[in-house]
């Protein structure tokens, strides 16, 4: 209801909830009609793939998504997509300016596998380091930190009963940082505790404590573009520049939805010769 209200904020959020409706749909004006004029490929961007599937299913079962629908699909892939994977760059890069031992062994394993040159998929998939890396920044720095749910229907949960219209809060981010799961160095930050993959980092207790992109039938769907976008700029990064934190640093992880540095990251990077 307070949303409603025409305070300061409420009016500041309409109008850029406006101006945002106003440039996706130009974007999508503009896609569709280089797609109509034979200017752009169906298959060139998520947006196109999208439109594709929709007027597919427009011309074979008379309904689809609205331009509605379809902005409001842009809107979950840009904010589900960017904010969480900047995150994980941005933590990674923290934590490797922290421990430099693992940006050494990092950077050493990157130019094992690609020297010097241009990356390429296979070889993104041998980075053994970086992803035991990458697992333990998703582990101490969840990008999203809690999911929620709501019951629809009388719900056994372990050994409770959950009447319906409940919600339900899902902090990852405590599950990640619970001694009995990842022992007295929960919060320390150990890569090598990925080592043999994350079942043996549980201590016995499976891959489930471990769910950043959140599990079952609404797993993230950009799980494994998220990851390869990560590898691909920190591998990037350490092929180029060492770095470190700036005196300036402050550690502020705040955590709203995700869990952005409150006064960002100020790193220093040199440029390896
Ligand atoms: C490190 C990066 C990322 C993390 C940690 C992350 C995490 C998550 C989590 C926890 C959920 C489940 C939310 C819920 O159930 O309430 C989710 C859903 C989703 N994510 Fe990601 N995500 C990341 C990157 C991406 C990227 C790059 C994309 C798109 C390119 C993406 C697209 C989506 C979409 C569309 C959903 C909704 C899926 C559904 O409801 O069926 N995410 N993500």
């Amino acid at each position: 209801m307070e949303r409603f209200i025409p305070t300061k904020a409420n009016k500041k959020f309409e109008e850029n909830r406006v101006e945002l409706q106003t440039v996706l749909r130009g974007i999508i004006d503009k896609k569709k009609k280089a797609i109509k004029l034979g200017e752009a490929s169906h298959c060139d961007d998520l947006l196109g793939i999208l439109l594709e599937s929709n007027s597919k299913e427009i011309e074979e079962d008379g309904v689809g998504m609205s331009m509605e629908d379809v902005i409001e699909e842009c809107k979950l892939f840009y904010i589900a997509g960017s904010e969480t994977t900047s995150n994980l760059i941005v933590y990674t890069m923290v934590c490797l300016s922290l421990h430099q031992e693992w940006q050494i062994k990092a950077r050493d394993e990157i130019l094992q596998v690609f020297g010097a040159g241009e990356l390429y998929f296979e070889g993104l998939k041998n980075l053994k380091i970086l992803t035991m890396i990458l697992n333990e920044v998703l582990r101490l720095y969840t990008p999203v930190i809690m999911i929620t749910r709501a019951t629809d229907k009388e719900t056994k949960l372990g050994n409770m009963m959950i009447p319906p219209g409940v919600q339900l809060s899902l902090a990852m981010i405590h599950v990640h940082h619970d001694c009995e799961i990842w022992g007295d160095d929960a919060t320390e930050f150990k890569p090598d505790r990925f080592s043999e993959g994350v079942i043996n980092a549980t201590r016995g207790k499976g891959s489930s404590p471990f769910f950043p992109f959140s599990s079952g039938p609404r797993v993230c769907i950009g799980q494994n573009f998220a990851i390869t976008e990560a590898k691909v700029a920190i591998a990037l990064i350490l092929q180029r520049f060492s770095f470190e934190l700036s005196p300036s640093y402050k550690h502020s992880p705040f955590p709203v939805f995700t869990m952005p540095p409150q006064f960002g990251a100020h790193l220093i990077l040199h440029k390896i010769s």
